[in-house]
């Protein structure tokens, strides 16, 4: 705390930057509130400032160049209205707390020592001189997260200035009243930091940018990696400095980025809900937002049925130990792989040599293009040439081959009886296209006749001699054209659409014969139980189905024939969760985003999906992805969410990890014991009652799997639990209260209060479920409790007792 006289000195600035503010905001009210019926008038008023006149070719022109001035002053209008609408809004979200830090930074060879109040948004006095306040992202205030007082530097794009920090402070203001205001040394203080975590947990999650950390700032304003890779503990900030990294972004480089060229891939689509707000709490539009399968599905535009990953979880938690389960659990992993990616790209090498399947073009149950003749033809292009450039050869052939077809067509019997059964309307038609060739026709034989009379000879036409255009002959052969052209229509589709390419039946192929696979591994070994993962995997294909980890291979190997859709508008993504994909999702992502650069956030701890990717390993396959100068590493390990009693029993779940609990105080975890379910589900209903009488009112009751969810939640109701709330894969928000869900649906977000619904041996008893039990046990901020009805799982009976009280 501060003394007297500064703190006098402190509420006499905030109140003169507050009437500032005040007046300021009182000035433009009046024109802001007008301006939504401003841009309307204008826009209605836009055809009446334009004179329209095309009379002659010089009104025609002028028309034109009235319209342009007219539309460029209506952008600039509606730019500057926009611009003083930004400025409006920054400044009545800066009125209740305008700032929350200082630095005084005296630079190297000035006279006088700078004032440096730090906010959400930058505030200029009237004058147009003075910044009363800086925005957090502006360079001068990087310092207040990097340095402690003392010697400090900081970046601007003219170069580095140095010079003296002599203070360092940060302010608690609500209403424009100085609540608390702390003079920090070290990092930035802790007092703070533990009042903002010390709080209860919201639906929605919350900006961070008055404490955010010297660590975390490195990611929020890293700007030089094409690929930035954070592995962060559980709770040490990834999704927050994601978050305020892409204010950062869209606050550097506003005159060119965008935030619909910024993509947030998702865990789930709960999670997007979750950080929907932080965006526009700091005056940012929010990026886009979605999930990996919301990209696969896309892609593959409803060809198929496609497995989501939580289906696949669910099958990896409840698999038993038949070779059926036991090989789909090998396919997964495998199919993650880099060596799964290296075989697909070699047998897409072979195919340009061999081994093409294609699906022949029927027509009426006759094969008008064979797939024999597709191949023969495929395999005529000069082999050098790339297999997608080959493909789009013979899609050239066949469309060509498709319009000879179609002239043939019409001489086929079924036309004739089309003819017959023509309606009116179609009949009109084509008497519409005959008038339009007909006068087509007339034109040339006007010009003919012209000629003639002018030059004595005829011109010659191109058959060498005049055509007569007879009605009757004309009209019918318009009409078989028109019926076999309509028929033809889906067909050339088809081809355009690359259809003719047997996508599925490669994806097989590359199942159906070991001695093949083998070569394209480079008789490397394949994995365990192969023949049973080729039978699964043919078996789902044949059904027009794609387990998860099929989806983005069979997606990447059809882009290799088909050439990549990609998308280049997009600058930034960002991969939250992001040991949860696979190093094929990463390929892919880059083929799809050229044009991007990726921050990928995750945690190898909480690696629960069967396609994990070690992100911080020297040997991670994401460095190879850009390359590594071109790969930033960074790693957090001081966990903010929990206390510090939680952090220390769960960091004892994951030995060997380096994670460091932030100081902050609570209850150990409470390990609870009953004797049976029925008093277990009692138990837990007593148990939110009172953690809601403490006033914890976002409560999760994790399970592991959704059968398990749906049973406690059976077992509460039945036990009078009220207004619990079960969630599943399609709840699409977080609300407050309590809440029954499978950790995999709480992947990313936090509560105040979580209780494992069962950690006995019979629910967490294998090695691959320790992640699991982590990552739901990491999702407390306050309180943690456990409960089984015997023993405890062996993941907790190995712990010190120290770590948790046991409760009977
Ligand atoms: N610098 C900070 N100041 C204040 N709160 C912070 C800070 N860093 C993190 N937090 C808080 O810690 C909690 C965890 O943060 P966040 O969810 O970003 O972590 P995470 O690393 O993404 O976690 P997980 O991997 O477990 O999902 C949040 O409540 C967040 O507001």
């Amino acid at each position: 705390m501060i003394n007297g006289k500064d703190w006098q000195q402190e509420q006499e600035r905030l109140d003169a930057v507050t009437e500032e503010l005040q007046s300021r905001i009182a000035e433009v009210e009046p024109e802001v509130s007008g301006l939504r019926d401003q841009v309307v008038d204008i826009r209605k008023q836009f055809w009446e400032e334009v004179t329209v006149n095309t009379s002659t070719d010089e009104d025609f022109e002028e028309t034109f160049y009235s319209i342009k001035q007219q539309e460029a002053l209506l952008n600039e209008r509606e730019r500057s209205h926009k611009l003083r609408l930004q400025r409006y809004k920054s400044m009545k979200r800066l009125l209740p707390s305008p700032y929350f830090g200082r630095i005084d930074f005296h630079g190297d060879g000035l006279k006088h020592s700078e004032e440096v109040y730090i906010g959400v948004s930058s505030f200029i006095d009237k004058d147009g001189l003075d910044f009363l306040v800086y925005d957090w992202r502006t360079p001068i205030a990087s310092m207040y997260y990097d340095h402690s007082p003392g010697a400090a530097q900081y970046d601007t794009p003219g170069g580095q200035i140095t010079g003296n920090m002599t203070l360092k402070r940060q302010y608690q203001i609500r209403d424009g009243k100085l609540q608390n205001v702390f003079d920090t040394s070290v990092t930035i203080g802790d007092e703070l930091l533990q009042q903002v975590l010390g709080k209860g947990a919201d639906n929605q999650m919350k900006s961070i940018v008055a404490t955010i950390q010297k660590e975390q700032n490195v990611i929020i304003r890293d700007d030089k990696s094409h690929m930035l890779i954070v592995q962060g503990a559980a709770g040490s900030g990834k999704t927050s400095a994601a978050l305020q990294r892409v204010a950062y972004l869209l606050y550097k480089h506003r005159e060119r980025l965008s935030a619909d060229q910024i993509v947030l891939f998702s865990p789930n689509p709960m999670f997007n809900s979750y950080v929907s707000t932080v965006l526009p709490e700091l005056g940012e539009e929010n990026m886009q937002q979605t999930t990996f399968q919301e990209y696969l599905a896309y892609w593959l535009g409803g060809t198929m049925t496609l497995e989501d990953p939580f289906e696949q979880i669910e099958c990896v938690l409840t698999a038993a130990g038949s070779e059926g389960a036991e090989a789909r659990l090998i396919s997964m992993k495998y199919k993650a792989s880099e060596a799964f990616l290296h075989a697909l790209q070699n047998y897409a090498l072979w195919l340009g040599k061999e081994g093409m399947l294609f699906q022949s073009i029927t027509f009426r149950d006759r094969e008008l293009i064979t797939a024999e003749q597709m191949k023969a033809q495929f395999y005529s292009y000069d082999s050098s040439i790339r297999l997608m450039n080959r493909v789009l050869l013979l899609q050239e052939w066949l469309l060509k081959e498709l319009a000879s077809l179609e002239g043939q067509e019409q001489e086929a019997e079924w036309v004739q009886d089309e003819l017959d059964y023509l309606d009116t309307d179609q009949y009109a038609e084509a008497y519409s296209m005959l008038r339009k060739k007909y006068e087509r026709e007339q034109a040339v034989f006007d010009f003919t006749q012209q000629y003639v009379d002018l030059y004595g000879d005829r011109p010659e036409t191109e058959q060498g001699e005049e055509e007569i255009f007879d009605f009757a002959l004309q009209e019918e052969e318009m009409l078989r054209r028109m019926i076999v052209k309509a028929h033809f229509k889906p067909l050339r589709r088809e081809v355009k659409r690359l259809q003719f390419i047997d996508v599925i039946g490669l994806y097989s192929q590359l199942f159906g014969d070991e001695a093949l696979y083998l070569q394209m591994t480079g008789e490397a070994e394949v994995p365990q139980h192969w023949s049973e993962i080729c039978r699964q995997t043919k078996e789902k294909l044949s059904r027009h189905e794609l387990f998860y980890e099929d989806a983005t291979p069979f997606l990447y190997l059809k882009e290799l024939l088909e050439g990549t859709r990609t998308n280049t508008v997009v600058r930034h993504i960002f991969v939250d969760e992001g040991q949860d994909y696979s190093p094929f999702q990463y390929v892919f992502l880059k083929r799809l985003f050229p044009r991007a650069r990726m921050t990928v956030l995750g945690d190898f701890g909480q690696a629960i999906f069967p396609q994990a990717t070690q992100l911080h390993d020297v040997n991670s396959p994401l460095i190879g992805l850009y390359g590594p100068e071109d790969t930033s590493l960074i790693r957090l390990v001081q966990s903010y969410r929990s206390t510090r009693q939680i952090v220390e029993f769960t960091k004892s779940l994951l030995p060997g990890e380096e994670i460091v609990p932030f100081n902050r105080s609570g209850e150990k975890p409470s390990l609870v014991v009953t004797d049976t379910v029925e008093k277990r589900a009692t138990r837990i209903l007593q148990d939110l009652a009172a953690l809601q009488a403490e006033g914890y009112d976002s409560i999760a009751v994790i399970t592991k799997t959704a059968a398990e969810s749906r049973e406690a939640y059976g077992a509460l109701t039945a036990q009078g639990g009220a207004e619990l709330r079960l969630i599943t894969k399609e709840t699409q928000r977080f609300e407050k209260g309590v809440s029954v869900l499978p950790v995999y649906l709480a992947k990313g977000v936090e509560f105040d209060a979580v209780l494992i619904y069962d950690a006995s041996p019979q629910t967490y008893q294998r090695e691959s479920e320790r992640k699991h039990f982590y990552t739901a046990c990491t999702r407390a901020m306050h309180r943690l409790l456990l409960y089984t009805t015997g023993d405890w799982t062996p993941l907790v009976q190995g712990l010190d007792s120290a770590l948790y009280e046991e409760v009977r």
